[in-house]
Order: C-alpha cells, then structure tokens, then sequence
C-alpha cells in the first residue's frame, strides 16, 4: 500500500526501509554521550546516530525541503521552501525512549510531514507515523485516507491493519512525570481514571501510545508543578502523535484545545501532551487547566 503524492510516499518509504537498519545499529550504541540536545537532555549514542542516518537519507528526497530533528538546534535547510507546491518538511523524533536503551525495553522514532515552514502547526500534518522497536518492529502510519498499521521485516512494509481505530470501550492507561509533580487537578483526574483503568507505562511515549491505540484509553504527559509546559516537545512528538490518535478517531489535547490547533513559537517548544478515547480526553479538558495556555 503506497501514498499517493510522490514526495509523502518516498519518505515514508526511506522511513520505513532504515527502521530495520536502525534496529541492528542500536547494538554497540545504548551509551550515553557527554553532549545535550536542544531541550537540554543528555543525549544516547544511538539517537545522535539515527539523527544522523535520517538526517541524510531524508534531505536527499527532491521535494524535502527542510529537515528538523529533536536532536538538532536549527531546521536544515534542503532546498526548497515547504510555502511551494509539493515541497514538504519533515520532523523526526529519530528515538524517542532512547533511556530505554540502558534497560532494552520498547523505544521508538516519530516522523511528521508537514506541508509548512517550521515550526509549524499540527493542523498543517499531511502524514505522521511512528515506528515501534518491540519485540517486532511495526510502523503505524497515519495519512490524510488511512492510518495503517504495518510489519516491517528488511526493506518490506507489510500491511497488518489497514483502518486502525481506537477501541470504544478503553482498557489502558499511562501518564508521565512524577506524581508529587501533578497539579492537583491532574491528580485528582488520575485518582479517578485509575479506578476505570490499566496502567501501563513503560517510559517511551511510542510504546505506551501504541497500547492505547490497541486497547482504548488515554496516555498523558501533564504540565509539571515544576515545569507547566511539560516535557514531551510539539513538532517532534505532541504534534504527530495528535494527528495519528485523532485520525484513529481519538482526541489529542494540551489540556485546552487538540495538539494541531497549538500555534508554535519555537523549534523546541514543549507542551502538556494528551491523547486517546474522546471521552476521557474531553473529562481531562474539562477538570484541568493548562498552566501555559
Ligand atoms: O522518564 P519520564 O519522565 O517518565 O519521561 C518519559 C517520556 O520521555 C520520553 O522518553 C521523551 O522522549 P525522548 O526519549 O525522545 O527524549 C518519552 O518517550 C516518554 O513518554
Ligand atoms: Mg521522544
Ligand atoms: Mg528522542
């Protein structure tokens, strides 16, 4: 199954083709280096490789024309400006978990199609998609037709799910962040939800979105006492990851309004990051208050 603009399809396709490539080269790799990225993280020597690796295959695509990464302070310029006809930008989360690594449990990358400048708003999405480093690698990917769940094996995608759709009656649940570090609103949500629900959290924000979208429920990074904006970053996670849940036919939220409608001021910006069954979201909305809105 391909998508049909040219450019969209090709980087799906480089995507999906070095995941398994990425998979292998996380060998030798889970250390920590003595560097940060831009949102002030200590980096892992597999994300500054797969940024890389991404980085290059992905600005050699004609109709890319700007290149944005977690792991890098600037957008790269790929000539072309993503204002014209057929040229897009693309933003990669290139591991997301990568702490993960340290203990080999499920990890990620996240990509965005943007058909703007960045940063730029959700709502200007043409595709999304995550990749998931579980026992099996799998890809959903989440386009303007179909949000569609593969298995990647080699260079192969092979469609295992083709309408995607959140479950109706929600099982799961996993919110970020410590909890004497949750407003009080956002603790008292969580008391309730942890009546209804499962927990599930593992640490990557991809293999606890990808129980979700399996099982119905909600994931959550709340805004922080210490930090309103929370942690988890709006071009490279919030936003793609908002596109793919609502596509599925869930809500994203930053506690105010859905993830596509929040206008961005930098590259980097973090916001409060909610995703899942419409319901939960909408209660989540309704009782707590984004600190930064
Ligand atoms: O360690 P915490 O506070 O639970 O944070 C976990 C969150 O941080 C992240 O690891 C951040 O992503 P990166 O690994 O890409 O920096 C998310 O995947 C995850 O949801
Ligand atoms: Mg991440
Ligand atoms: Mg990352």
């Amino acid at each position: 199954m391909t998508v049909s603009d040219p450019v969209v399809e090709s980087v799906i396709a480089t995507i999906s083709r070095s995941a398994t490539e990425i998979r292998q080269g996380l060998i030798g790799r889970r250390g920590t280096v003595d560097e940060e990225n831009p949102s002030g993280e200590t980096q892992v020597e597999a994300d500054i490789w797969a940024d890389e690796l991404l980085g290059d295959r992905l600005a050699g695509i004609d109709g890319v024309g700007q290149y944005a990464s977690e792991e890098r302070a600037e957008v790269e310029d790929c000539g072309g400006d993503p204002a014209m006809e057929d040229v897009y930008a693309v933003a990669v989360d290139p591991l997301d978990g990568s702490s993960n690594l340290k203990s080999n449990n499920a990890m990620g990358t996240i990509f965005g199609v943007y058909d703007a400048a960045l940063p730029a708003r959700g709502e200007t999405l043409v595709a999304a998609g995550y990749i998931l480093y579980g026992p099996i690698t799998t890809m959903v990917l989440a386009t303007e037709e179909s949000v569609t769940e593969y298995e990647l094996t080699g260079g192969e995608r092979t469609v295992v799910d083709r309408d995607v759709r959140l479950p109706d009656e929600p099982v799961v649940y996993g919110f970020g962040g410590r909890v004497p570090d949750w407003p009080d609103d956002f603790q008292e949500y969580a008391r309730e939800i942890e009546q209804e629900l499962k927990l599930r959290y593992g640490g990557a924000m991809i293999g606890d979105v990808n129980q979700v979208l399996t099982y119905g429920g909600i994931f959550g990074y709340p805004g922080l006492e210490s930090r309103p904006e929370g942690k988890l970053r709006l071009q490279f996670e919030g936003n793609p990851i908002g596109y793919i849940v609502e596509r599925a036919g869930g809500r994203s939220s930053d506690g105010n309004q859905s993830l596509l409608s929040v206008d961005p001021d930098d590259l980097h910006d973090r916001t409060p990051v909610h995703v899942g069954n419409s319901e939960l979201v909408e209660r989540l909305e309704d009782r707590v208050e984004n600190r930064i809105a």
